[in-house]
């Protein structure tokens, strides 16, 4: 675990960044730090690795000050992902993620190196590219992959995903999820984006103006209970329609297929979009609302066709669970 206690950053300046700031980052899991722009997130996720120093207070790791540790050994254990990637232009995409280890030690590098770009969505063939050659979103790729390359146990990444268009970072972000899932590693994430927090964090931490935290909660939690109108305003308007995606679908009440035409194993034909059991509210409202005639229709495992719903139902069912 990750603990700010009572941090304030203070610039020679006179700048007061971060202001007393209490906060806890689960093992294992992802916090992401989210607010408006000048608000002190970049400046705490370098306390964690002592890019600064904090001017009160104590960041720890596992209960051990940072401070108590050597620069460069705290942060062999600690990834460090930033916007637009960082990679050394001169260096092959390959050479990019041997940075890391050659410090930690020789071995078989150069095969977990491959290894790790294939993890992470990169064919071998572009190892020995530059970075040059690459899209953004490689590119944000191989910084991953490099930040990853000596497994530390920890990993500080700022705006990893915001250079890249919008279709390509939710690509980025689906592909980081299903690795963390495997990894399991303590993050930290830095956006100014709502909407990239929800789909990755854990846990929220928003910060307002002046370094201060104004909620720290699940997303479901900030969607649904924002503690007061900062927090309500930076989720946004369509907050109600967003937090169906935490809804689940379970308890509509399936009406009979009429109208809906099916193939000899049962599934739906000619229809632009269906929905499982585990699916969420969202996923349903969305197919009713864009369906011609307001209704979505439910398949199994084998993609037959078990029930429609209306976009009625959807509202029925919200209603009764108020
Ligand atoms: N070296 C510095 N000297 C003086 N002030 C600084 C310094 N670095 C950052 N600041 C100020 O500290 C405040 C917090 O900056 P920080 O970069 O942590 O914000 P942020 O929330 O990450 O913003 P952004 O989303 O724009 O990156 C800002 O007012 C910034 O201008």
């Amino acid at each position: 675990m990750i603990t700010f206690e009572a941090v304030r950053k203070q610039f020679p300046d006179g700048t007061v960044a971060v202001d007393d700031l209490d906060l806890e980052l689960p093992t294992g899991r992802i916090t992401v730090f989210v607010g408006p722009s000048g608000c002190g997130k970049t400046t705490s996720l370098r306390m964690i690795n002592r890019m600064l120093e904090p001017t009160g207070g104590t960041v720890a790791i596992d209960g051990r000050d940072v401070r108590s540790q050597d620069p460069a050994t705290l942060r062999r254990g600690i990834g460090y992902v930033i916007q637009h990637a960082g990679l050394f232009p001169h260096k092959t995409v390959l050479d990019n993620v041997l940075t890391v280890p050659r410090l930690v030690g020789r071995g078989r590098e150069r095969h977990r190196a491959l290894e790790l770009l294939e993890r992470v969505g990169l064919p071998a063939a572009l190892a020995d590219r530059y970075p040059a050659q690459l899209s953004g979103g490689q590119q944000q790729r191989v910084g991953v992959a490099r930040a990853l390359a000596a497994d530390p146990p920890v990993m500080l990444m700022d705006e990893p995903f915001s250079a890249v268009d919008p279709v390509v970072r939710g690509q980025l972000q689906e592909e980081f999820l299903r690795l963390q899932a495997e990894l399991g590693k303590t993050i930290a994430i830095v956006t100014h984006d709502i909407d990239e927090a929800v789909v990755l964090g854990d846990r929220i931490a928003v910060f307002r103006q002046g370094g201060h935290l104004a909620q720290v909660g699940t997303p479901e939690e900030l969607l649904t209970k924002p503690a007061d109108a900062f927090v309500r305003d930076f989720v946004g308007r369509d907050r109600g329609y967003r937090g169906l995606s935490f809804q689940g679908s379970e308890g509509l009440v399936l009406r009979p297929l009429d109208g809906v035409a099916l193939d000899e194993q049962g599934r739906p034909v000619g229809v632009d979009g269906t929905f499982r059991a585990g699916d969420s509210l969202r996923v349903v409202v969305d197919l009713t609302l864009t369906s011609p005639t307001g209704t979505a229709v439910q398949v199994d495992d084998q993609g037959r066709a078990t029930g429609l719903v209306h976009h009625h139902d959807v509202v029925d069912l919200l209603e009764k669970r108020r």
